[in-house]
């Protein structure tokens, strides 16, 4: 084939069609193909690059540069497909995969005449100016929902798209801005995925993580699309060219990254077109949500530059889809307000109910002495199912010698053979864990999660078929799992190797997760996560956002999260095709929550306390069906009915409790408390003078002591028993915080109007009947004597309530120094609180 003839070579056509239609000039593909052949990809790299990166092949075909720095980087370890070019486009023209040089599956002629309908559509029509100009538009008779289930069919071999899928095309169809509001697992990827399939044009998908956008190309890839995506770290100019050329179709970034691309998005706009910005997992943009990244917010510049008014050549605003599984009220109107997205935009709001979640809460120490307790199940259940030969795993990974990833691998020595190869790893993993150890948390990953920062993935010829979800409408509280794997989430990262190492000994194939543990590590776990190589993945908040392994059977949180946003984007890994999944929570019940240390303004701390004080009543709950809860937080209304499957469901309430007597007590020395404190509740501007200083309003821990110390039958209730006291009363607005930034548990509590007229009036005859929660329950089955020197030193080793501590010491002492009057005749608070509780009690 002469490579100059291209009037009347049919590869030649075929390559100048599609790649006039990409928004490439003909006179540069004329020279391009004039030099390297009528091979799309080399016509590409041509145009990009210059003749650098291809040489002219004797006889008109090419031959690559053999150093791809992209492929290597998207095929680190040879497992995915090698860049080519080729297979980038044929996924929206019916052509398949085709190699360079070879004919065309589908019949090409000559650009104007014989050229795909498709093609020749998407190029001649103008843009219909109400709806989005679909690829195959020709006929003027398109059915809308017909093409969608056609390109569903032929990527992902199902025909219909749900209700919710189908308002988002709408939306998008007709240009509007949309706010998809969906259940973690509910298929939210496809309402930005279709719109790529069904024109000529790119979706650019913003993205919070590398791992997500790895997975999901990956996942286009085997159905037929192609895709990139672009991270943070080092630009790699030739997927990022290919990227900003039209190359894909489905282009994945991080927030940073469009940023900086913002001109060739702008050029990117105009040929081939941008069929839609995706903004996924977009409760990333609010600060009052629970995993607020900075850059998210800057993307308000993609509604302010890519709309019709500032590019001329746009008929219609790019729209804006932004998609999300963990949005509360508060933060939906902080995204549609810091996107500053249109003010028509639909929001697509469908149930938060994930039927086949099973969840739990049990108390739990939720330390590695507790280990052997918690997990025995779990480890029963896997060694039980692949007939556990009473020998523990000796390798989780193999181990590459230059990398630290399988460094905590089984420690039991006596299982080796090879003592030395042992005693080596022995040593890795335990300088891993240490290593670890000194950095504990992790809060908000970073985006750059992997060893790649960006990569491209090409449609493989044959798609694989994707199959329905089973939903599983019956699905019961007595059920028996299905095989797979788990994910255990864990606070810190010592405890993610800690875990890991205890699973492996004990038979399992665990692996650690952390965002301080090598980058290819990490891939490895995704890797061998996804193959179904690893049981169980023992992980921080690291893992998470959106990884759609479909049947990840248990999601196991050991240890309290930090928001119920967090806990419910971690639980919705599990069941993702629709099959009964268990979701259960270990949490301390004895123990104060913790923030983790973050940089936060007086408005953030409140938020975040507020969320983790929401999580620690989830926890607490004795007497709600889970799923209410938890679909309640996010503003839905469940109906009458729990699940029936969750613990609360099936074990039902506890019996419930008069608590009027205590409560009186516990508002009386309230009361009494502040009057020594020169408060007066009864004077008319006690409500309205706004906040007063902490000092001025009694504090909960002296209460209790005081109450404990001075009335014998309730020593041995302890403070558990008495925040649990206070959690009912704050709940049915009797007291209040009066702390500034209230905190998990009440540390300042005062009386509302409702608590004194409930002390002043309190009819003989009501009681007042609540549920006990867990925390009250164990306080109850574990009664503990009173010790006023251990009430004291009780928490001193959090640093939260040590610095609150000293805090309220430095505010006691400038009160001392201020000119506040004291009853006369009292030396100490205690005194006073006692001469006024025993003039309160004469007066009854
Ligand atoms: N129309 C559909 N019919 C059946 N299954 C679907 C449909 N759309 C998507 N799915 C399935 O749903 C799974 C989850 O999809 P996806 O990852 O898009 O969920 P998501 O809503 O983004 O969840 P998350 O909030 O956790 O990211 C997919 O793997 C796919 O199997
Ligand atoms: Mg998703």
């Amino acid at each position: 084939m002469d490579a100059n003839s291209v009037g009347t070579d049919v590869s030649a056509d075929h390559v100048i069609a599609e790649l006039l239609e990409m928004g490439f000039e003909f006179d540069k593909i004329s020279e391009a193909i004039g030099v390297v052949g009528p091979c799309r990809a080399d016509v590409v790299e041509f145009v990009l690059n210059g003749s650098g990166s291809v040489q002219r092949k004797p006889g008109g075909g090419s031959q690559r540069r053999s150093s791809d720095r992209s492929a290597r980087l998207a095929n680190p370890r040879g497992k995915f497909k090698q860049s080519s070019i080729t297979y980038h486009i044929a996924s929206t023209t019916g052509s398949k995969t085709e190699s360079c040089g070879e004919e065309p599956s589908t019949s090409y002629s000559c650009l104007a005449a014989n050229m795909n309908p498709a093609l020749t559509a998407a190029i001649c029509l103008k843009p219909k100016p109400e709806h989005q100009t679909l690829l195959d538009d020709s006929r003027g008779e398109f059915d809308w929902a017909d093409k969608i289930s056609a390109v569903l069919q032929k990527h992902f071999g199902f025909s219909c798209v749900k209700g919710f899928q189908k308002e988002a095309l709408d939306a998008w169809f007709a240009h509007k801005d949309c706010l998809v509001l969906a259940a973690t697992g509910s298929g939210k990827s496809l309402c930005f995925q279709i719109p790529a399939l069904l024109t000529t044009k790119v979706v650019v998908v913003i993205s919070p993580l590398i791992s997500l956008m790895h997975d999901q190309c990956l996942k286009l890839a085997k159905h037929g699309i192609s895709a990139c995506f672009l991270g943070s770290g080092q630009p790699d100019n030739r997927v990022e060219g290919k990227a900003m050329a039209g190359m894909y179709k489905i282009i994945y970034v991080c927030p940073e990254t469009v940023l900086r691309l913002m001109e060739p998005l702008k050029k990117l706009a105009e040929k081939p077109g941008i069929a839609l910005f995706a903004i996924d997992e977009v409760h990333c943009v609010s600060k009052w949500g629970h995993d607020f990244r900075p850059d998210y917010r800057k993307l308000s510049v993609l509604r302010q530059n890519f709309c019709s008014s500032k590019l001329k050549f746009l008929e219609h605003d790019i729209p804006l889809m932004a998609l999300t599984a963990t949005a509360t009220l508060p933060v939906r109107e902080d995204i549609l307000k810091s996107l500053k997205m249109s003010g028509h935009t639909v929001v697509v709001l469908t149930s938060f109910f994930r039927q086949n979640l099973r969840f739990n809460v049990k108390h739990s120490k939720t330390s590695a002495s507790s280990y052997g307790k918690d997990f025995q199940e779990l480890i029963g259940t896997y060694n039980a199912s692949r007939n556990f030969r009473g020998k523990s795993q000796k390798i989780l990974h193999e181990v590459e010698p230059e990398s630290e990833s399988s460094s905590y691998e089984s420690l039991d020595d006596s299982a080796s053979d090879d003592e030395d190869a042992i005693s080596d790893k022995t040593k890795l993993a335990k300088s891993f864990v240490k290593e670890n150890a000194e950095h504990e948390l992790d809060q908000y990953p970073g985006v750059d999660d992997f060893d790649v920062s960006c990569g491209e993935f090409l449609e493989s010829s044959r798609p694989e078929s994707f199959a329905f979800p089973v939903q599983s409408a019956e699905t019961s509280s007595s059920e028996s799992l299905d095989q797979g794997p788990t994910i255990v989430y864990v606070p810190t990262r010592k405890g993610t190797v800690e875990l890991a190492n205890y699973l492996c000994k004990s038979g399992l194939k665990a692996a650690a997760y952390n965002a301080k543990m090598p980058r290819s590590h990490l891939r490895q776990v995704h890797e061998q996560f996804h193959s179904n190589a690893l049981e169980v993945v023992v992980a921080t908040i690291a893992f998470g956002m959106g990884i759609d392994k479909s049947n990840v059977r248990r999601i196991i949180h050991y240890g309290l999260p930090q928001s119920l946003e967090a806990y419910y984007q971690e639980a919705g890994r599990a069941g993702r095709d629709g099959k009964l999944s268990d979701c259960t929570l270990y949490c301390n019940f004895m123990r104060t929550p913790t923030l983790l240390p973050n940089k936060r303004s007086d408005e953030q701390t409140r938020a975040a306390y507020r969320m983790l004080r929401d999580c620690f009543h989830y926890a607490l709950n004795t007497s709600t069906c889970r799923a209410k809860i938890l679909v309640k937080y996010f503003g839905e209304e469940f109906g009458p009915d729990g699940c029936k499957m969750c613990d609360v469901c099936i074990n039902g309430p506890p019996e419930m409790h008069d608590f009027k007597e205590e409560a009186v007590v516990f508002m009386n020395v309230l009361q009494a408390q502040a009057a020594t404190e020169g408060m007066d509740y009864n004077s008319t501007d006690c409500y309205t003078s706004g906040r007063r200083n902490i000092g001025a309003v009694p504090d909960f821990r002296m209460a209790v002591s005081y109450i404990r110390e001075k009335i014998p039958r309730f020593a041995m209730t302890d403070k558990i028993w008495w925040q649990g006291l206070a959690r009912i009363l704050e709940d049915v607005g009797y007291i209040q915080e009066a702390a500034e930034i209230p905190r998990v548990l009440i540390q300042h509590p005062e009386l509302t109007r409702a608590g004194l007229n409930f002390l002043s009036s309190q009819p003989d005859e009501e009681g007042l009947y609540a549920y006990p929660d867990a925390a009250t329950l164990l306080a109850i089955s574990n009664p503990k004597s009173f010790s006023s020197s251990s009430e004291w030193g009780r928490g001193w080793a959090d640093p939260e309530i040590r610095r609150q501590r000293l805090a309220g010491k430095t505010g006691r002492r400038k009160r001392k120094r201020g000119s506040r009057k004291q009853p006369a005749g009292f030396t100490t608070a205690k005194e006073r609180l006692s001469a006024i509780l025993s003039k309160s009690k004469r007066r009854k």
